[in-house]
């Protein structure tokens, strides 16, 4: 264990003797479908963005190329993105730099120069009860007006908007697409998204001595609009297909939509926001940084279709209730609790 990493062991004690007891007496106990991942024989859907700008015909295939993959998979990768390799790794290493900060400064707040990043800190997950639903890993939650309001003064700072003023561009494009696919208004977004409910999470999964026995990430969706993600080459992500557990394999300059939770109410169930998560690994730390397009609290969701499958909500309605649920059952419900 490093000396930045969190205290894992230490805290969540009761969580592993329980666990490793019950092992003994029971065999086993580990997460048992971890091995079926790396049996798939889809290949996730990889989108070449550079078609948008061709126009006529060319623009148009690209367009419903997106849109039949949020369908059909509710994930997808894109390359040529418009988000340079050179933003990409220095995203990346200012990242990495922040993480081995020492863990009691990250926790305060007290990282040099970094204090907007204060409060922001995350680790493991507070309310597991058993060692299923530890996460083993951190994250910095950041939401896009902290980053517009400080001066570029650090490394981390500068690089963080020039990486989310270009990845909201991206993120704000592809919705706007998937909007009109669907007869809903593209311009939606561009009123609707603010930047305040915007944010952007960097995460970092230690390396795991006790893997199996732990997520990096719990099986969860998203609660946005979309999430735009870039994984470094370790792997580790999945997403459940058809009942089985697809792993989503590390390319090189690519990054994945993920289509959250409102877009699948918005749509009326015709885009999929899909279960996702991070298997924590052995050997090796990993980390991702993801952009989640979020809309301003008050805004309604709603389908234009005659016969809608979730009832109208507000984005605040739904994060209510998302953390209402997950107080008292553990976890989250999340669309099917707007059904019809
Ligand atoms: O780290 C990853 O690959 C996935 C992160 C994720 O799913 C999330 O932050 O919601
Ligand atoms: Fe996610």
């Amino acid at each position: 264990m490093d000396p930045f990493d969190p205290p894992f062991r230490e805290t969540y004690k009761t969580l592993f003797d329980n666990h490793f007891k019950n092992e003994l007496s029971t065999k086993g106990n580990k997460i048992e479908d971890l091995q079926e991942a790396n049996e798939c024989e889809f290949e996730l859907p990889l989108v070449d963005l550079s078609r948008l700008s061709q126009g006529g015909i060319e623009s148009e295939k690209c367009k419903q190329e997106i849109a039949k993959a949020s369908q059909e998979w509710g994930f997808f990768q894109v390359i040529n993105h418009g988000v340079s390799h050179e933003v990409l790794e220095n995203m990346r290493s200012e990242q990495v730099k922040t993480f081995k900060k020492p863990f009691h400064d990250k926790v305060n707040g007290q990282c040099d120069q970094l204090d907007f990043l204060a409060g922001s800190y995350r680790w493991g997950t507070p309310s597991a009860t058993c060692l299923r639903q530890l996460a083993w890993s951190e994250a910095f939650h950041v939401p896009l007006s902290e980053i517009s309001a400080i001066d570029g003064v650090t490394g981390l700072s500068t690089t963080m908007k020039e990486y989310t003023n270009i990845v909201s561009i991206l993120a704000e494009k592809l919705a706007e697409i998937l909007a009109e696919k669907i007869g809903q208004k593209p311009k939606f977004f561009e009123e609707n998204c603010v930047p305040s409910m915007c944010y952007i999470r960097m995460s970092r999964y230690p390396s795991c001595p006790v893997s199996p026995h732990v997520f990096g990430l719990m099986p969860h969706t998203d609660s946005d609009f979309l999430t735009i993600l870039h994984q470094d080459h370790i792997g580790g992500l999945q997403l459940l297909k058809n009942g089985k557990w697809i792993a989503v394999n590390p390319k090189q300059e690519t990054l994945i939509v993920i289509i959250g939770d409102l877009f699948q109410a918005w749509s009326n169930g015709t885009y999929k926001s899909v279960e996702h998560r991070v298997v924590a690994n052995k050997l090796f730390e990993r980390f991702s940084t993801a952009y989640f397009l979020c809309p301003s609290y008050d805004t309604i969701i709603e389908s234009c279709d005659e016969t809608p499958v979730y009832r109208r909500f507000s984005f605040k309605e739904f994060r209510q209730q998302v953390q209402e649920d997950v107080k008292n059952y553990g976890h989250k419900i999340g669309l099917s609790r707007f059904l019809l």
